[in-house]
């Protein structure tokens, strides 16, 4: 048997418990939890075959009730004695992708990001579209290109067509960037043709991850009109091993800020779901930007509202993602595009003028959120390093 010491200041005490797919060499991808640096087997700590699937879907079908009480169960578990082979140094193991993504939904909810976009794609426009206070934008991303941290991103390649060009060249993008987002992983489906109300958001989410939406500019500039991004962002999104719970987000609850016109009686929340969760975003380890959640317009909940209004259903294992989080000042953006404004204005990268990713550059997010009590709670990181585009494909 064996016990873990969790200093009450650790961000993965018991106040956070994040569930994650992992595998030890030699052995099939299952269900644990992580405890400051160790990282429980569920499965045989728990004996229950929920936890041997190769990822949380199973678990998450079973419902807020049942995650409440597994909760319960693995806090008594890691604060007591652990049979010996079911703990293992989070060093020494490889995260998976944590659960099977059904459908990819990807808002649009940061007021200063969707200004900062608006000015840039748009310029002589307005910088908000005249939807942007009715209701939390978003569009349907690609599944199964989502990719837990960890995994590199090779650039992409396609139509690209410079402002003053007359027609577009082929080739990799030049202008490849980051997102910083949340993702919110819904465990519990909801029933076709009926709608999820804001106040039933605890009874669908499951928790949260961190996410980051790679994007093409070139591709996305020249390609979103008049249907929205598609190539330009569908080849990869990373997203961080561990998904934190709702219930450790408890702390962390505020309301967004006010939403003025007063949105549709559907979109009104009783119950805040704003979050106080800052996030960091290092650029081949220098910080750029510490992006504020609790600046993002719409709520979570506002979100999963709409998203499910028009009697679409959600699934076990559906991710929707916040939108790029940025706060009001400069270094609390969360895209490279709006950071360097569009390359216009580089960044001092560890002493080097930068604008968009460059070959072999690798970005990592991390964030934290408040604990009750004091203290903060650990989102992990999520990592990425770029790869050349394909040699064929190079100019
Ligand atoms: O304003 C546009 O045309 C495009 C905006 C984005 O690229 C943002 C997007 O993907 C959603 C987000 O992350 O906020
Ligand atoms: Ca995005
Ligand atoms: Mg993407």
């Amino acid at each position: 048997m064996t016990t873990i010491d969790i200093p009450g200041d650790s961000p993965f005490g018991l106040a956070n418990l994040p569930y994650g797919v992992f595998s030890t060499p030699g052995t099939a991808p299952r269900v644990g939890v992580r405890v400051t640096d160790w990282v429980v087997d569920l499965a045989q700590a728990l004996g229950d075959e929920v936890f041997a699937a190769p990822s949380l879907n199973p678990f998450m079908a079973q419902g807020p009730r049942r995650w409440a009480e597994v909760r319960e169960r693995v806090t008594e578990l890691v604060s007591g004695r652990i049979p010996d082979g079911a703990v293992h140094p989070v060093g020494g193991v490889r995260m998976h992708l944590p659960f099977e993504v059904g459908d990819f939904v990807d808002f649009y909810a940061s007021e200063h990001h969707a200004a900062n976009l608006g000015r840039l794609f748009r310029p002589g426009s307005s910088p908000l579209m005249p939807n942007w206070r009715h209701l939390p934008v978003g569009y349907h991303g690609r599944a199964g290109t989502v990719v837990v941290s960890g995994t590199d991103v090779r650039r992409p390649c396609g139509q690209l067509k410079p402002p003053d060009a007359d027609a577009p060249v082929f080739g990799p993008s030049r202008r490849l960037d980051i997102e910083a987002e949340l993702g919110f992983v819904v465990g519990a489906g909801s029933a076709p043709g009926s709608p999820v109300r804001c106040d039933d958001f605890a009874a669908h989410v499951f928790g949260a991850v961190l996410v980051n939406d790679w994007s093409a500019r070139d591709i996305q500039s020249w390609e979103y009109v008049p249907l929205g991004p598609f190539l330009g962002k569908s080849f990869a999104t990373s997203v961080s091993a561990w998904v934190v719970p709702l219930a450790a987000l408890e702390a962390a609850r505020v309301k967004t800020p006010p939403q003025d016109p007063e949105p549709l009686p559907y979109l009104r929340e009783n119950e805040p779901w704003g979050l106080d969760v800052e996030l960091s975003v290092r650029w081949n380890g220098q910080e750029v930007s510490r992006p504020p959640y609790r600046e993002m317009y719409w709520s979570p909940a506002q979100m999963l509202a709409h998203m499910t209004v028009n009697g679409a259903h959600v699934r076990t294992g559906d991710l929707y993602a916040s939108g790029t989080i940025s706060g009001p000042e400069r270094d609390q953006r969360g895209a490279f595009i709006e950071l360097t404004w569009n390359g216009r204005e580089p960044l001092e990268v560890n002493g080097t003028p930068r604008g968009f990713l460059e070959d072999g550059d690798e970005v990592v997010i991390t964030a934290t959120a408040p604990a009750p009590g004091g203290g903060r709670i650990g989102f992990g990181e999520v990592r990425g390093r770029v790869l050349p585009a394909l040699a064929g494909e190079r100019d």
